[in-house]
């Protein structure tokens, strides 16, 4: 079966792999995420993977394909913040994710021959407190600003965070347990394709 990862994300090509999903296509969406949308975080990612998935079908053109797409936004007391605009933003984001909780929803479209499907996930992350100097040091590595709210849990960011409740995946980009489940309804197995058996 032809699989199509709707996703510039080298991240999320590399939980696909991990996944056991080896071969397949990537077609970055072209979409514009920046609309003003006044949802709640886990209706907002929904609606923008929902949208790139669709985009990436039309652009894609075969019916047969599975296409999965997904985006991720950080929400901290009510307020959803994505990648930042620049290191002044970074620095904002990452001073209001100090010594508190928040959730990172990712939404995930898969979107095939037998049906879509679109859901969320969440994970909660506890970030310790940090002193500005740590802010501008972990801003120097260059590692915050691709990411929604301006961390990588999978690289120094890991030095940031005390802890967190849910799927680790689904921070960095895709929540693997679930999206296994959606794409065994799909039709595509990723244990037997691990296993060499599909
Ligand atoms: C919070 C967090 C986010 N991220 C990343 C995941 C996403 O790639 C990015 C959020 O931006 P997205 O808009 O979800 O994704 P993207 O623009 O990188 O790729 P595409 O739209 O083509 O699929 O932040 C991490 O890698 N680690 C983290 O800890």
């Amino acid at each position: 079966m032809k699989i199509i990862l709707a996703s510039q994300s080298p991240r999320r090509r590399e939980l696909l792999e991990r996944m056991g999903v080896r071969d397949f296509q990537v077609v970055t969406p072209d979409i514009d995420e920046h609309m003003e949308r006044d949802l709640p975080p886990d209706a907002l990612v929904e609606a923008i993977a929902g949208e790139k998935a669709v985009a990436v079908c039309r652009q894609a053109d075969d019916p047969q394909a599975v296409v999965i797409a997904a985006d991720t936004v950080v929400a901290l007391d009510g307020a959803v913040l994505g990648k930042p605009a620049d290191q002044a933003d970074a620095f904002a984001m990452l001073s209001a994710l100090a010594g508190k909780r928040h959730q990172v929803y990712t939404g995930v479209a898969v979107v095939g021959p037998k049906g879509t499907q679109v859901v969320s996930e969440r994970t909660e992350v506890a970030f310790r407190p940090l002193t500005e100097g740590e802010i501008r040091a972990y801003i120097a590595t260059g590692e915050p600003m691709d990411k929604a709210g301006a961390y990588g849990i999978q690289g120094y960011g890991a030095l940031l965070i005390e802890g967190i409740r849910g799927d680790y995946y689904n921070v960095m980009g895709l929540p693997v347990c679930r999206l296994g489940r959606m794409l065994a309804e799909a039709g595509v197995d990723c244990l037997a394709l691990a296993a060499g058996r599909s």
